[in-house]
């Protein structure tokens, strides 16, 4: 198992991005958020007056993405942009951009550079299925529409922002469904991911099965 990877792909807030993240902390591997990617390449798009629906000068601008990720933060051309691609509207943008094949192939050996040594957990929506479809671990990672709707929620109150429970569910709703229409790389569970629903489970719970599984193989 030379540069092993965990693949986490998943819903809308289901939790991918903090179970990922813990679990490459614990093991010490590299992290890919790729769904921050997507974003990015939407909020670069909106800042450079292009059409979201515009393929081809969306793909010219993924491909020449000016992202960096460091200190805990996330830069767009020198920017600070961490909080800009959390906003809703740009989660939906990013959605929408990711429907497209030519964005997709723009950003797909950007993300399989991730795998390095001593190892990569990568989370998304295509991690197992389309970027490294010979990962170690494939998890698909979910949580009752419900659930997913009252993390958001209060994850926004958190943040000191103001939030509609009712109109985030909607939301997640929407994008997923978005997501999981869309005729490239869709969401949707592989045959050889393993389902962890989280409705139930505390963080810890989940990231602790995520390791148990990748130790037993
Ligand atoms: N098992 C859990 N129990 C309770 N809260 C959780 C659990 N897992 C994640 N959360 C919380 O849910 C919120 C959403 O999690 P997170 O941002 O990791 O989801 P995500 O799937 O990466 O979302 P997105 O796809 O929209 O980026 C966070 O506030 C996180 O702390
Ligand atoms: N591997 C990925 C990652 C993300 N996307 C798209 C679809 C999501 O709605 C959007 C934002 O992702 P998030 O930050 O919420 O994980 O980006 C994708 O198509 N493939």
């Amino acid at each position: 198992m030379l540069r092993p990877v965990i693949t986490i792909d998943g819903p809308s807030a289901s939790g991918k991005g903090t179970v990922a993240a813990l679990v490459a902390r614990e093991l010490g591997f590299h992290y890919l958020d790729s769904g921050a990617l997507y974003r990015l390449a939407a909020l670069y798009a909106l800042r450079e007056g292009v059409s979201w629906e515009d393929e081809n000068q969306v793909a010219r601008l993924a491909a020449q993405l000016p992202a960096a990720f460091h200190d805990d933060k996330v830069w767009l051309d020198g920017h600070d942009v961490s909080a800009a691609i959390r906003a809703e509207d740009i989660g939906m943008g990013a959605s929408r951009i990711a429907a497209l094949p030519s964005v997709r192939a723009a950003l797909l050996e950007r993300q399989r550079a991730y795998q390095q040594t001593p190892g990569l957990v990568a989370d998304g929506r295509d991690m197992g299925s389309v970027v490294f479809p010979r990962a170690e671990l494939k998890v698909f990672l979910t949580a009752s529409a419900e659930e997913r709707a009252a993390r958001r929620y209060k994850q926004l109150i958190a943040k000191g922002e103001s939030a509609n429970l009712l109109q985030i569910q909607q939301d997640i709703c929407d994008r997923d469904a978005r997501d999981a229409a869309r005729s490239v790389a869709p969401l949707r569970q592989e045959p050889d991911a393993r389902l962890l629903d989280t409705s139930a489970l505390t963080i810890d719970q989940a990231v602790n099965q995520v390791l148990q599984w990748f130790r037993e193989r």
